[in-house]
């Protein structure tokens, strides 16, 4: 039986009297690349806040990285969780070297202080912008980055800790077009790498998705319309439904489009007879 990274079990999430996520079943395994797709509002973000270990639910049982939530210290696992998101993980400094900004995540902090860093954390840091396609920035201060660059440092920033989970809030979104495909394509590059970490990326586009993500989850309204491997869920039946407009879904070589779907044929007026 693989190993699951992430369980979730009936996970309900309630605040004042709304139901932000109702009765969640979610297993995420090693080795798998997850899309988490859904309308404004449909409790993507509360998903992740518990996937990161920031939200205890209301009901319901979560188990990341082998521990259950609420019996262990919290701080113990969240650093073995990734998260690059505008709502739950912090900007670097706009002062700040983009080397810094990425070797800093070692010691948990912002802003380099007076902090010593060992030249195997600084090679560290250099190879995951390389990896990022950022390594001639290192010496830019971050605050001079256009936004793909800036979600590029801060992916490599995520991963300086050698996270076993990590979390991509709509990384894609507010890039023009060659910012997500230059983004999408490092994506790729990450999801075919074995050594990855297991992820899971959230959007509300599915042309937001990189090739070789394995598996999706769709939620509406706080509860899972579908989730499985990702051919299988991301199809014009379960988007539309997700969504609540008729959708057509495409696929092809991996990537994804969606459009409205053309109205079928109109069916012929009735001949009223005089
Ligand atoms: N404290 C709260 N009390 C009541 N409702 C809340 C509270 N916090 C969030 N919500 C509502 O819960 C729902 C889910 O919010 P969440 O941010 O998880 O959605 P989302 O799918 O990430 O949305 P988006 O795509 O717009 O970022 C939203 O309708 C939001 O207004």
């Amino acid at each position: 039986m693989p190993e699951a990274v992430l369980r979730l079990e009936n996970v309900t999430v309630r605040r004042d009297g709304v139901h932000l996520l109702r009765n969640v079943n979610w297993v995420v395994n090693q080795g798998e690349r997850w899309v988490l797709l859904g309308p404004n509002g449909a409790g993507k973000t509360t998903l992740l806040q518990i996937a990161s270990s920031r939200l205890f639910p209301t009901a319901g049982e979560v188990d990341l990285l082998g521990e259950r939530m609420g019996r262990v210290n919290l701080q113990d696992i969240r650093y073995r969780v990734g998260v690059v998101s505008p709502v739950l993980s912090d900007k670097p400094p706009n002062h700040e070297r983009v080397l810094d900004a990425v070797v800093t995540a070692g010691w948990s902090v912002l802003g380099r202080g007076r902090e010593e860093y060992d030249e195997v954390d600084l090679k560290r840091a250099a190879d995951l912008l390389s990896q990022f396609g950022c390594r001639s920035l290192s010496e830019r201060s971050f605050g001079t980055l256009s936004e793909g660059e800036r979600k590029r440092v801060q992916i490599a920033r995520a991963l300086m800790t050698d996270p076993e989970l990590l979390l991509l809030d709509e990384p894609a979104s507010g890039l023009d077009l060659g910012a997500r495909e230059a983004l999408l394509r490092r994506l790729t590059r990450f999801a075919a790498d074995p050594g990855a970490p297991v992820t899971v990326l959230v959007s509300h586009h599915v042309e937001e998705i990189p090739v070789g993500v394995t598996h999706a989850l769709l939620l509406r309204r706080g509860e899972v319309l579908a989730a499985g491997p990702a051919a299988e869920v991301l199809v014009s039946e379960h988007l539309s439904a997700c969504f609540g407009l008729p959708l057509e879904v495409t696929a092809a070589a991996g990537r994804y489009s969606a459009r409205l779907a053309a109205p079928g044929p109109r069916r012929p007026s009735a001949s009223v007879s005089a």
